[in-house]
């Protein structure tokens, strides 16, 4: 067994069975991409494109520094350290075949309550020209049903009234962005590039409302020069990456030979399509099977309404029919054939439009593969959680949408009626489960009051907005939350699928 850390590389490249190694010498890479939320997304999919250009010998000056805000990152920081951020990334095809590589691309990983000033050092060296985002849907600090920043979580506010200037530091990623932004402004320097990465609609436009909001309350000035002078692309971003357990630790030591602390297991599907708007410059991404593009919005409403979405309708559904992943949630025929044609094809795909270059029956088709891909083993109960950042999010535009123009929201009521009977915190054959969503006391204590109110779920104004004023959204949802409450779920994927 060989433990993955620098010095160990060469032992690794020689050893037969054991993942590929970065072709590139580490000691050459600057850090000029500083990412917050290093989980296992942004491991698998914007490092693994790094990785691919720096093996081709380009983007050496590309290289990441990734930033963990949030107290769960120590794990992240103690896993990773003594490897010397190295990690291994392992992809897997739906036939079962499997790619196994040590990714180098994190050159630095900083623990930001360890030591602020270091992250905003390393924010202000003008070497860095990016930073990128994948703080998860809630990390923007909006309120879903107004479009509006949220001044008063109680992180944020903390972070609005301290002085930076006379030694405060920041805790939240907007206190450090516009921090870091105010520094360069003042040292004359350039201003970075802010990447979002994250899975909302217009992630680009949202990151820059949401930080403009905040810094314009903060320093109107500062705010004045950040609109003119930082960029924030859109950008679709595509690879299913559950989190790791620690069978996948096993894993990695069974199959390849090598003791990793927290590798990355993915699907091997990939794809992010990109807005070329980067003044201060960026890698070549197109050079690795980036698609850059003027306008993402279509590949971004393709991406969301037919895979997020659809990830909420085998999400809560397939927990009550009893399963436990995503492949074993799609081959139940009767949620795959709600999945793929009472949600896609009636209720997605009419509020996704055309998708240059993209056959979206092909799309659907692919899809529903990629879902099936047992060796993913994607755990459903990671698709349910954190519900009110995701269903309001995703699916409650694609209603709006299609109560606006007359269509049918057969299947989307069902799907949040799913949810509305998975808050309830108990399945059809009494089983518990922990309901993860920072909203948690909140949607649960709605879904214990459906005896009296089979409408009290969607009351909630900040997560539906008038939604429960609209009879042709509230009868469907009515009936279905009806029918899974009194016969189950099975009864209601059969009725809506017949
Ligand atoms: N996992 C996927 O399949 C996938 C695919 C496409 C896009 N994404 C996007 O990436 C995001 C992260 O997914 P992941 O699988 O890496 O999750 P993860 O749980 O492994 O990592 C999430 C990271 O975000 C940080 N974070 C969360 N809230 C934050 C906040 N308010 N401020 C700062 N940091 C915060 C966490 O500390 C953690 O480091 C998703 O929410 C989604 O938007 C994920
Ligand atoms: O990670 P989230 O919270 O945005 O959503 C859960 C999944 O739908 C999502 O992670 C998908 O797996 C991903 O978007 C596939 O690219």
């Amino acid at each position: 067994m060989i433990t993955l850390n620098a010095s160990s590389l060469n032992q690794i490249a020689d050893a037969s069975g054991a993942p590929a190694v970065p072709t590139y010498d580490l000691a050459q890479r600057q850090v000029g991409i500083v990412h917050f939320g290093v989980g296992g997304f942004h491991r698998a999919h914007q490092a693994l494109y790094l990785d691919r250009l720096m093996n081709d010998g380009e983007a050496m000056d590309w290289a990441i520094c990734g930033v963990g805000l949030l107290p769960g990152d120590a794990r992240m920081r103690d896993a990773l350290l003594p490897q010397d951020t190295l990690y291994t990334l392992v992809t897997k095809a739906p036939d079962g075949s499997r790619d196994a590589r040590v990714i180098g691309t994190l050159a630095e990983y900083l623990f930001a309550p360890d030591d602020p000033e270091a992250v905003l050092t390393r924010m202000t060296d003008p070497a860095v020209r990016i930073v990128s985002l994948t703080v998860t849907e809630g990390g923007y600090n909006y309120n879903a049903s107004t479009g509006e920043f949220q001044f008063e979580t109680p992180a944020v506010s903390e972070d609005l009234e301290a002085d930076f200037a006379s030694g405060a530091t920041p805790k939240t990623m907007f206190g450090y962005v516009i921090e870091a932004l105010r520094r360069r402004r003042e040292a004359g320097e350039q201003a970075f590039t802010v990447l979002s990465c994250d899975n909302v609609r217009g992630n680009g436009d949202l990151a820059r409302r949401m930080l403009l909001a905040y810094a314009q309350r903060k320093d109107p000035e500062l705010g004045e020069w950040i609109a003119e002078h930082v960029t924030f692309p859109n950008c679709m971003v595509d690879r299913i990456t559950p989190v790791t357990a620690d069978s996948d630790r096993a894993m990695v030591a069974e199959s390849f030979g090598v003791q990793d602390a927290w590798p990355v297991v993915s699907e091997d599907f990939i794809q992010w399509v990109l807005e070329d708007r980067f003044p201060a410059g960026r890698p070549a991404f197109e050079r690795v099977g980036v698609q850059m593009v003027d306008d993402v919005e279509p590949y971004e409403l393709m991406k969301l309404r037919l895979l997020n979405c659809s990830h909420q309708a085998i999400a809560y559904f397939g927990l009550l029919l009893g399963h436990t992943y995503a492949h074993e949630a799609v081959n139940d025929e009767d949620l795959a054939r709600f999945t793929r044609k009472s949600y896609m094809d009636d209720e997605g795909t009419p509020a996704v439009g055309e998708v240059p270059g993209t056959d979206l029956e092909q799309y659907k088709d692919q899809l529903m593969e990629r879902f099936g891909n047992e060796y993913v083993a994607d755990a459903l109960a990671r698709l349910a959680a954190e519900s009110s950042d995701r269903i309001p999010t995703w699916l409650v535009p694609v209603i709006r949408e299609n109560l606006a123009a007359g269509r049918d929201v057969t299947a989307s009521a069902a799907i949040v009626a799913s949810w509305a009977r998975y808050a309830e915190g108990v399945g059809e054959n009494g089983e518990q489960w922990d309901v993860v969503d920072r909203q948690r006391e909140r949607v649960m204590a709605r879904a214990a009051t459906h005896d009296e109110d089979l409408l009290a779920f969607l009351r909630d104004e900040e997560l539906f907005g008038d939604l429960v004023e609209q009879s042709a959204f509230t009868e469907p949802y009515a009936e279905a939350l009806k029918t899974l409450r009194a016969e189950g779920a099975r009864v209601l994927l059969q009725q809506i699928v017949a």
